[in-house]
């Protein structure tokens, strides 16, 4: 038998038992994907998840059909790419998981994915903004620092935006800075929870060591480029065949999983892309720090804190990029306005 108290803990399934009359429903578009069918798995074994809705253009009701068999308690549904079949997938959802979009090859920068994805990402947040207008849009989608502004003018363009609602994933720098840390000071992972601001691609990704206990790895080169360009390390292991996607589905169930925890718990933090006051007077409208998750979604976002005068060199180097990338949102799709 293959259980949830296998994979949750106990402390996770009293929580569970406490909630278990909140109804939770996720719904991932994108969910036949290389990261949508780990992640559908993950949130099918999470017991704070009742109501599972996949969808994705094609294959969405097999992996439904196939998920639906797990002996957890959540009820999957997959769902017709149909527009009546997204909006069905969509309504009454309280998380909207977006991993739905093409993957790097090696050679590309996930820049290079914007033509495919923008318009991919466009289309889903105007199905959402139509039917899930509340529900909290969790960004997957690459390139995050440009999909994540799209959805946000899509929902004003609709006028249902909530900015307190809108997050770009950015939960596996997170992972990778803390698991890489941890091999090298010979530590358990699990006690390691690297800070890591800014964006989503190369330079913008900040890792913050000198906030751990370990701040003699400022300015560990190696360590840094590994932190900035580990979703590279996966695009070339993987020669072709795509990008990270187990370890984005660990994280991106993460995100959820604190999301739905945050509902009944406080001082619940995440570092999260969002539309963030931080840098606003730069030129920068969507910045990540870490963001305290609360009932209502973002609940305080805060500043990077202090950090040394090498990470602030690193800083300016990504509130460079990160502008740069703001002034190109005028050159959305002009679909997308
Ligand atoms: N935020 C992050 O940290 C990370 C983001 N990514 C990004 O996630 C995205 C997905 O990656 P993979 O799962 O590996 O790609 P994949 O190609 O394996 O899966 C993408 C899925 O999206 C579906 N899809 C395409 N258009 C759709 C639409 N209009 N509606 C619904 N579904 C649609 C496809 O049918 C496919 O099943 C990529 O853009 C990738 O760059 C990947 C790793 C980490
Ligand atoms: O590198 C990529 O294209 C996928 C990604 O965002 C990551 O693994 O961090």
């Amino acid at each position: 038998m293959f259980a949830a108290s296998r994979v949750f803990g106990a402390a996770q399934r009293r929580a569970f038992s406490a909630s278990a009359r909140d109804l939770s429903k996720v719904t991932v578009l994108g969910a036949a994907g290389g990261i949508g069918q780990p992640l559908s798995l993950l949130l099918k074994l999470n017991p704070r998840v009742t109501d599972l809705a996949l969808y994705d253009i094609r294959g969405g009701p097999g992996v439904a059909a196939d998920i639906s068999h797990i002996n957890t308690a959540s009820k999957v549904t997959g769902y017709e790419p149909t527009p009546s079949g997204l909006d069905a997938a969509l309504k009454g959802a309280e998380i909207v998981l977006i991993p739905a979009g093409v993957p790097r090859k090696p050679g590309m920068t996930r820049d290079d994915l914007f033509n495919t994805n923008a318009s991919i990402v466009r289309d889903l947040a105007k199905a959402a903004a139509k039917s899930a207008p509340d529900a909290n849009i969790l960004v997957i989608s690459n390139p995050v620092n440009s999909t994540v502004p799209i959805v946000a003018e899509i929902f004003k363009a609709a006028g249902v935006y909530n900015p307190k609602r809108l997050f770009g994933v950015t939960t596996l720098d997170v992972v990778r800075a803390s698991r890489f840390v941890s091999e090298i000071k010979k530590t358990d992972p699990a006690d390691e929870n690297i800070v890591v601001v800014g964006g989503h691609s190369g330079v913008t990704i900040v890792p913050l060591f000198s906030q751990s206990s370990h701040p003699d790895l400022v300015g560990d080169a190696n360590l840094l480029k590994r932190v900035q360009f580990g979703g590279d390390e996966v695009v070339q292991a993987k020669d072709g065949a795509g990008s990270a996607t187990l370890s984005m589905a660990m994280a991106g169930a993460r995100f959820a999983e604190s999301l739905l925890k945050a509902k009944t718990q406080s001082g619940v933090v995440e570092p999260t892309f969002v539309d963030s006051p931080l840098y606003k007077d730069q030129g920068i409208d969507f910045f990540a720090s870490k963001v305290e998750l609360g009932p209502n979604g973002v609940e305080k976002i805060m500043d990077v804190g202090k950090i040394t005068s090498e990470e602030q060199k690193l800083l300016d180097a990504c509130l460079a990029d990160l502008k740069k990338a703001s002034c190109s949102e005028d050159s959305l799709p002009e679909h997308a306005h």
